[in-house]
């Protein structure tokens, strides 16, 4: 059984077919990366395998399960770190994370993920005065306070600067090391290159290809794959 799996997934919102019948899965131990051009339909994905979203028909299951009224140990087992964050804006970094903590049986320490995110370095600001990048080095570590064993992350190192990306991006591949599948929405190549093992790229509702690295881009480079897969021809 893979740990993400969506098979024929559709789902529109009016007149817009946001998902037109996509498939992929992703695995535990392993790094998957879905690309596509904006609109392509991976954040609803992301929504359905979530249990945020209902799909129209086909299945999205994450662990085995539905997540569309999951029980709450199912997801207590899945780390979410959204493109908009979602923080409440008047918490401070420790406050939002010790309470998080507080709620699952065998979380994280939250002081080692400041430390290991710096979020230390600002940690007497709340979240609404926060800069963009420093609001997503807390989205992640709130999306890693429960230890998940699956971790959807929607865009993580947008807006942040180049050493944060590396640390996310080790911490990324550490996750997986421990045994997590993590799902990785992103528009950067070479974020897909640094860290994931397995590609999807999407466009309009559907999946244009996925698999392994290596066989999606072959002797080719991932952009060259990407642009040719979504209507634009190799640059
Ligand atoms: N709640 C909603 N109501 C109406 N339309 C929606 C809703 N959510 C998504 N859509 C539409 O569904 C399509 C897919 O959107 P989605 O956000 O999944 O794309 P995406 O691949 O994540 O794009 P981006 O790269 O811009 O984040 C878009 O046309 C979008 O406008």
């Amino acid at each position: 059984m893979s740990a993400v799996e969506v098979r024929d997934l559709v789902k529109s919102f009016g007149a817009t077919r946001a998902l037109d019948g996509a498939n992929w899965c992703a695995e535990a131990g392993r790094v998957t990366a879905v690309l596509g051009p904006n609109g392509a339909g991976k954040s609803t994905t992301i929504e359905c395998l979530q249990g945020l979203q209902r799909p129209d028909s086909g299945l999205a299951q994450v662990l085995g399960e539905d997540p569309w009224g999951a029980s709450a140990e199912h997801r207590a087992r899945v780390g979410l770190m959204l493109q908009d964050g979602g923080l409440p804006s008047m918490s401070t970094p420790p406050a939002l994370l010790a309470h998080l903590a507080s709620m699952y049986a065998d979380p994280a320490d939250p002081s080692a993920l400041s430390a290991r995110l710096g979020i230390d370095d600002f940690a007497r600001t709340i979240v609404r005065r926060l800069s963009g990048g420093q609001r997503q080095r807390v989205a992640l570590a709130t999306a890693l306070i429960g230890r998940p064993d699956v971790l959807f992350l929607d865009e993580p190192t947008a807006g942040m600067d180049p050493h944060t990306r590396l640390d996310v991006w080790e911490i990324v591949r550490e996750q997986a090391a421990g045994g997590a599948a993590v799902v990785l929405a992103t528009h950067s190549f070479e974020e897909a290159d640094r860290v994931a093992d397995d590609i999807v790229i999407m466009d309009r509702g559907r999946v244009r290809t996925s698999g392994p690295r290596a066989e999606v881009a072959g002797a080719k480079s991932l952009e060259d794959v990407y642009f040719s897969l979504t209507g634009r021809g190799e640059r």
